[in-house]
């Protein structure tokens, strides 16, 4: 398959569309003229794009749960309590994992299971099964925009209802929804089924119609170096771009060091700005997400509090757009509605006593110098490997370990690239392996981890990672020696 980075052509796009509504039979409920028009009749309230783009002028930091079951009025039920009750800036729809991996057989033995035991038998919401009036019938239900969260390699027939469906912001990508999420995917086959996900999405756009678009940014969510996870929200920006699509936010998943989380979001945004405008994407608005700790949890429910006012203090001090909400239950499974609803006001409380204050300090400054020059680094090796097209150079990266993901499950990624932590909790390269760093950068992080070995009176080596693997389950955020 030849990936180019060029914007689908009409032929290509529709062409691809007949075989892609044919999936499952709710796709022909998708009429995209009265689409159009049934969002346009929307309240303006309702538009996610543009509740972030306030957000964003107003400097402040809007609160966003995970959540979805999967009956239609449970998951009304569930979504007007943390509206309500957990005061959610925004609502997601989470969509459960057989539709995430194109089973709907097995989402609509779920669904009547459901309904048999009036449990929700399974762990989100199937969008696809329930068609476009049944996704209505949620936004129908709601005062606050709804975005939908998943993890679907191909999710074109997902987008087409939900799109349809009255749904105006959509997570994932071509790799942050791959590499991290499947086994054996080619990329090609996920860069080219996404660039579909944009182009619908800017055709929406170009009738009117702003649906926001979300690259998954916090990966594997296991000491993923900032860098490492900027360059990849940072090329899927600019690939939706490319497809027409206007309102992107980029995200991050909190590392644990609060100069470093603070100093990686605000690059990530700035940078995203930067090489948009760099390549010709002028009118793109770019705004950020903190994802909280998405380490393991503690089972204690106030510890697990303390983990999320901990990631809400982060999201404020780095003015993120939006802060995506873990739950005390997260150590569990699935939350309760109340559970959910208090991850949320905690977030609430420790976002606004500290939504006056911003971290500013010398340290902030290089750690952002830092992550900058990595993060350069990586992305222009991807265009240089693409000769200019960065669709080509991803797939080429990830083949070479340019992208590398530490604790992939994707086959097709190196995994050679060893993270660890340095003695201050901030994640560094122990070994850089194939990822482009320059010497300077390279000798950095080379220092901050022989500092680390100096002070733990131990060598560098694949025990501290091991080690920070399991720190958290320790209460810990660095792994000590034994
Ligand atoms: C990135 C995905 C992992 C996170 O996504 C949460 N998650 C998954 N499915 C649901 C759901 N149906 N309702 C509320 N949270 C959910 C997990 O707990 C974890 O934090």
């Amino acid at each position: 398959m030849d990936i180019r980075n060029k914007k689908l052509s009409d032929d290509e796009f529709y062409g691809i569309r007949k075989e892609v509504m044919e999936q499952w039979p709710t796709g022909k409920e998708v009429n995209f003229e009265e689409a159009i028009d049934y969002h346009k009749a929307m309240p303006e309230s309702k538009s996610f794009s543009r509740k972030l783009a306030n957000a964003k002028k107003e400097r402040k930091t809007l609160i966003q749960p995970r959540a979805g079951v999967a009956l239609i009025d449970e998951h009304i039920k569930l979504l007007q309590y943390l509206q309500d009750k957990g005061e959610a800036d925004l609502l997601p729809t989470t969509i459960d994992s057989y539709t995430r991996q194109n089973r709907y057989e097995e989402a609509e033995v779920g669904i009547k299971e459901s309904i048999h035991t009036q449990k929700s038998m399974l762990n989100g919401f199937p969008a696809v099964n329930h068609g476009v009036f049944g996704c209505r019938s949620i936004i129908e239900n709601l005062d606050t925009p709804v975005q939908v969260r998943h993890g679907t390699p191909d999710a074109r027939l997902l987008t087409e209802i939900c799109y349809a469906g009255g749904f105006t912001s959509y997570e994932g990508g071509g790799i942050s929804y791959n590499i991290p999420y499947a086994k054996d995917v080619p990329l090609e086959r996920t860069i080219y089924d996404w660039m579909y996900v944009d182009r619908l999405t800017g055709i929406y756009e170009e009738a009117g119609v702003s649906i926001n678009r979300e690259p998954y940014g916090p990966l594997t969510g296991t000491l993923v170096p900032p860098s490492m996870s900027n360059a990849v929200a940072i090329i899927e920006a600019m690939l939706a771009a490319e497809q027409g699509v206007k309102n992107v936010t980029v995200g991050y998943g909190q590392c644990g060091n609060l100069v470093q989380d603070v100093a990686a979001l605000r690059v990530l945004e700035e940078l995203t700005e930067e090489y948009l405008e760099k390549y010709g994407y002028e009118d793109v608005t770019v705004t950020s997400v903190l994802h909280q700790w998405m380490g393991g949890f503690p089972q204690d429910e106030s510890k697990a509090f303390a983990v999320i006012s901990w990631g809400s203090s982060v999201a404020a001090l780095a003015k993120a757009t939006k802060v995506i909400v873990k739950t005390p239950h997260e150590a569990m499974g699935v939350p309760t509605m109340e559970a959910n609803a208090q991850g949320l006001r905690c977030t609430k409380q420790a976002i606004s006593l500290l939504a006056d204050q911003e971290l500013k300090s010398s340290a902030l400054e290089l750690e952002k110098a830092i992550i900058k020059g990595e993060t350069c680094a990586i992305v222009d090796k991807c265009f240089e490997l693409g000769m200019g097209d960065l669709a080509l150079g991803a797939i080429r990266a990830v083949k070479a370990g340019v992208l590398d993901i530490p604790f992939a499950p994707s086959k097709y990624n190196a995994g050679k690239m060893l993270p660890a932590r340095d003695f201050e909790g901030a994640v560094r390269y122990l070994n850089v392996a194939n990822v482009p760093l320059p010497r300077e950068l390279k000798d950095f992080n080379q220092g901050k981890i022989e500092h680390r070995a100096k002070m733990e009176k131990r060598k560098a080596s694949f025990q501290m990672v091991i080690d920070d693997v399991y720190a958290i389950s320790k209460g810990r955020l660095v792994g000590k020696p034994k």
